[in-house]
């Protein structure tokens, strides 16, 4: 689709029409100093094994996916391979057309040393990613990454579990507390598996979720009342899986995920042949 309509990105900051080069895995092309790796979750491990013919031993990674797994799973497929940490805020979707769509204004994507560089190296992606007015660099990319986690995984989780937008859960008896109680389950997680969190980090966050507009959803709903697949094994189980390991008690995070676990397993039922 992208050969045939090019790249068409709506956005309210202007919009973009172009045709990049592209390249089809399986298709000679050479390798790449820096790979960027967006795909949803689950489409990881096809990525992987698409991706590695055009790597050599020093070609950077930077992934922009929701979570923290996938950090482990790179290293993993991608042992030795320098590796930046890089977070998205933005609210984007493609649409039926195939082009993206960017709902709000607001956009940023940072990014940071993570693993596996020597001081030059990083020295000279730091100075090509700078080059890139959208990217800002983040000396402690870790704990921006264990942030966007935090927040992604109470936010997709709430409006997921209650299917509705923030404003009717925040608005439902007793609904700040349970924003509150999620995010307080959330980072005791998060602290005992070794992350790192800004100070006064859930004040900051039920502010936050205080000021977002009563319409605000999350991709994750989207994906749900569409029947689509979910990152919910990437990001709520996870997330329930570090709690079990650091014996962390997640009544509320458990829940969540086995309603989610519960919507994936229906969800391959009705999508496998007869
Ligand atoms: N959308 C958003 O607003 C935000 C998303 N994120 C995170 O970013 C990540 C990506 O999400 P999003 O952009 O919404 O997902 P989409 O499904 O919209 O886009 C993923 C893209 O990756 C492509 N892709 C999948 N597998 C491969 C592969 N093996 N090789 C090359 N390309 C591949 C897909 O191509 P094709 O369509 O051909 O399959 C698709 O264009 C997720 O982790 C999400 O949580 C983070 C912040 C905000
Ligand atoms: C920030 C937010 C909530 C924007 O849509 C998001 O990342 C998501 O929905 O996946």
């Amino acid at each position: 689709m992208l050969a045939e309509t090019g790249l068409v990105v709506h956005s309210p900051t202007g919009n973009y029409e172009g045709h990049p080069p592209l390249l089809s895995s399986g298709r000679p092309g050479g390798t790449f100093d820096v790979a960027i790796i967006a795909s949803k979750a689950y489409g990881l491990p096809e990525a992987f094994e698409q991706l590695r013919p055009y790597l050599h031993s020093r070609s950077v990674i930077l992934p922009f996916l929701n979570g923290m797994k996938h950090m482990e799973q790179i290293e993993a497929a991608y042992p030795g391979q320098p590796l930046l940490g890089g977070v998205a805020r933005i609210e984007a979707t493609l649409g039926e057309d195939g082009s993206i769509r960017h709902l709000s204004p607001h956009h940023l994507f940072t990014y940071g040393k993570f693993r596996n560089f020597s001081e030059d190296e990083y020295e000279a992606v730091r100075a090509f990613l700078s080059s890139i007015s959208l990217f800002v660099e983040k000396p402690d990319i870790e704990r921006d990454l264990w942030e966007k986690y935090a927040f992604i995984n109470v936010l997709s989780g709430l409006t997921t579990l209650f299917q509705a937008p923030v404003g009717d859960i925040r608005e439902a008896p007793g609904g700040m507390d349970t924003f509150r109680r999620v995010y307080t389950e959330t980072v005791n997680v998060i602290l005992r598996a070794g992350g790192t969190l800004s100070d006064d980090y859930i004040e900051k966050q039920l502010l936050i979720v205080g000021k977002l507009s009563a319409q605000s959803t999350t991709s994750m709903l989207r994906d749900l009342q569409l029947g689509l697949p979910t990152e919910s094994a990437h990001i709520q189980g996870y997330l329930v899986e570090l709690a079990h390991r650091h014996d962390c008690e997640v009544p509320l995070l458990e829940v969540i995920h086995q309603r989610l676990a519960i919507y994936e397993k229906t969800r391959s039922g009705l999508t496998q042949e007869p």
